[in-house]
């Protein structure tokens, strides 16, 4: 799937902007503080509900008004629009109906974001790998979605009773077995996804020249221990849990690690190789969606950032695999383009625009 069309106001620095935008590669390119990454993080907007550098909607609408607004055309027949207002209010609307959660947005719209901050993946906390193993299986099992709020559901009522410190053992035996259902329903589906992760992310390492790399293992957690059924564990941890006065076991602390030698990768590897098992991480986790459903997009910022040519190029060749469409920014239209003019049509055909003081302009016709 891909965006045709996209509507910004009132975004950060961007008052208006209305432009069409081409499948495959759309280069946006402006000096610093032009607006680039605000029109990225507004399409993130689209797909998540919110910023990906701001958890205050506020800091996001341009000072001074009262509310922004993005809405997107869609080829698959989808109009996606988000609406936050400067006094809290807001709403999301999907062909003109409101949604009442994000994931409907996510399921519209997957998206996947390569920026600086893609670096948490790996020296981030255990939340930031699950988060990329859950948009995965969110994408591929269409009960995930279900089987993870029904766990979140029976988590809160379990740390409601933790947190008031007496504890019936009845009603929490209720909690603890619909957790320990809906808890293995979710590690086994988890388990299915990083399993064919894995494969994907070595095969693609394997595609580089021969270094470090090629030694990083991935391993998943669970969140409580191997030997146990979920059940048992969390009957087992009751006491301590209590002490603590919140659930300490369970799939909502598995983690999805990256080694190298027995060592944490990101001790190991330098920022250019971790940002290609980020960009290898990111493509695994697209190729597993689009086996099963349409093509996500990709947003790309800054992509010379810590990597080298050869490394751009195989990035690009990558997206050109497993996206629709890809959103990249760069301050010099040469350096940004150059890595996707090597790829084959239509990808080697980019949509240029330019950004200035917040202004989105598209030049008349691709260059070559
Ligand atoms: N709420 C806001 N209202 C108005 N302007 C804002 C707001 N928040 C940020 N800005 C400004 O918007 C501009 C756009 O920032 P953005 O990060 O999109 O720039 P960029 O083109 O990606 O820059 P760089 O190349 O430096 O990363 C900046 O000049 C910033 O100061």
């Amino acid at each position: 799937m891909a965006l045709t069309r996209l509507l910004l106001s009132n975004f950060r620095n961007i008052s208006h902007a209305d432009f069409a935008l081409d499948t495959g590669v759309n280069l946006f390119c402006g000096a610093n503080g032009s607006g680039k990454t605000s029109l990225l993080e507004a399409v993130h907007m689209l797909a998540t509900g919110r910023s990906f550098r701001s958890r205050q909607h506020k800091s996001v609408i341009q000072h001074d008004s009262g509310g922004l607004t993005v809405f997107a055309q869609l080829d698959t027949g989808f109009n996606l629009g988000v609406e936050r207002l400067a006094d809290g209010g807001g709403r999301v609307r999907i062909n003109q109906a409101t949604a009442d959660s994000s994931s409907q947005l996510a399921s519209c719209l997957p998206l996947q974001l390569i920026n600086s901050d893609s670096f948490s993946a790996l020296d981030g906390g255990p939340g930031v790998r699950r988060r990329l193993l859950d948009w995965t299986v969110f994408h591929v099992e269409h009960i995930f979605a279900q089987e993870w709020k029904n766990y979140q559901i029976a988590l809160r009522q379990r740390n409601a009773l933790l947190r008031r410190g007496k504890i019936d053992a009845d009603v929490i035996g209720v909690w603890e077995d619909q957790l320990a259902q809906s808890g293995e329903r979710v590690d086994t589906l988890r388990q299915a996804s990083f399993a064919q992760l894995k494969a994907s992310v070595a095969s693609l390492l394997a595609e580089l020249p021969k270094s470090l790399l090629g030694q990083v293992e991935m391993s998943y957690r669970r969140g409580w221990r191997k030997e146990l059924q979920l059940g048992r564990a969390l009957s087992e941890s009751r006491e301590g849990d209590l002490a603590q006065g919140h659930t300490r076991t369970g799939p909502h602390r598995a983690d999805v690690r990256f080694t190298v030698a027995g060592e944490p990768a990101h001790n190991i590897l330098s920022r250019g190789q971790q940002k290609m098992l980020v960009c290898a991480m990111r493509t695994a986790m697209a190729e597993l969606v689009c086996r099963h459903r349409e093509k996500p997009v990709f947003l790309v910022d800054d992509l010379p950032a810590e990597l080298d040519e050869s490394n751009q190029q195989l990035f690009a060749h990558w997206v050109s695999r497993c996206a629709s469409q890809v959103l990249v920014t760069g301050i010099e239209e040469g350096t940004t383009s150059r890595p996707w003019r090597q790829l084959a049509s239509p990808w080697n055909c980019p949509k240029v625009f330019h950004v200035e003081h917040g202004n989105i302009s598209a030049e008349a016709s691709a260059a070559q």
